[in-house]
């Protein structure tokens, strides 16, 4: 049984990498589109928001000389490559991903607006939803967040390569132990950065739980969409 009818599913532009060092690993991109695939065969409604730090972001640009704005946009543009990947590859499994840009591109994706978004997954098809917030300075997590609660998701699903909330940064952190819960304000308290705090700051003000789990596992978004508790829940 599905416990979510609508969710926005975050996926890290990284993690697309696969065991790439730049780009779109095509394993990784096939097997995500797979996963989403199967939820939109269950009948769930799925917006999706992509990140782009696997082709450019904003603040590494910075380090190199780059503007921060002219990075940022960079970023943004780098997250509509991603969703347009997506979008063909959901194509080959018959599911149909419409492109939505937050900066208007036509004909590349339709001009992002939340009626057109849900009308969208109520047809059944996949909304992807780009271009980040459309602004420079924002993360494409608070993107998520900010699509989420617009399209009245139930919960906003994290993607990504770690398998859940942890008391440090599991990746450099071997003793780092996972919550199964955790609160918005303890993840502030202690600091923690699985998500940025714009980004924890409007899921908490608008009460939009966030499950945070291992994408790049195969069948972990069934596991969370059919209620299964493999990563953490931040309320
Ligand atoms: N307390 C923490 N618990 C879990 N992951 C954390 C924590 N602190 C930092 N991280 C890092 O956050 C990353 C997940 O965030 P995500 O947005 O998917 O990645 P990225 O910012 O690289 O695109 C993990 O790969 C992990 O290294
Ligand atoms: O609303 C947004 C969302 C994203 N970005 C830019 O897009 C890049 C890629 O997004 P992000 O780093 O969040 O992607 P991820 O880490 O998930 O791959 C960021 O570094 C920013 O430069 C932005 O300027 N505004």
């Amino acid at each position: 049984m599905i416990k979510y009818k609508r969710i926005l599913l975050k996926l890290s532009g990284e993690s697309l990498m696969g065991g790439q060092k730049y780009g779109i690993d095509e394993v990784r991109l096939n097997d995500y589109a797979e996963q989403i695939a199967e939820l939109a065969n269950m009948g769930v409604q799925v917006g999706i928001v992509i990140g782009g730090g696997n082709i450019f972001r904003g603040l590494s640009g910075t380090s190199k000389g780059f503007d921060r704005v002219k990075g940022d946009q960079m970023g943004m543009m780098a997250t509509v490559i991603n969703s347009l990947a997506l979008s063909s590859a959901l194509k080959t499994k018959g599911i149909s991903g419409r492109v939505f840009t937050a900066i208007r591109m036509e004909p590349i994706g339709e001009y992002y607006a939340k009626e057109k978004a849900i009308a969208a997954m109520k047809n059944g098809e996949i909304a992807i939803i780009s271009g980040g917030t459309g602004n420079p300075f924002f993360t494409t997590d608070t993107a998520s967040a900010l699509r989420a609660v617009e399209i009245e998701a139930e919960i906003m699903f994290k993607g990504t390569r770690v398998d859940g909330v942890y008391t440090a940064d599991p990746e450099k952190d071997p003793k780092a132990k996972k919550f199964d819960r955790i609160s918005f304000d303890e993840i502030y308290n202690r600091n923690l950065r699985i998500m940025d705090l714009t980004a924890t700051a409007l899921c908490k003000e608008n009460n939009l739980p966030v499950m945070v789990f291992n994408m790049d596992q195969k069948g972990n978004l069934k596991k969370v969409i059919t209620g299964e508790n493999i990563g953490t829940v931040v309320y």
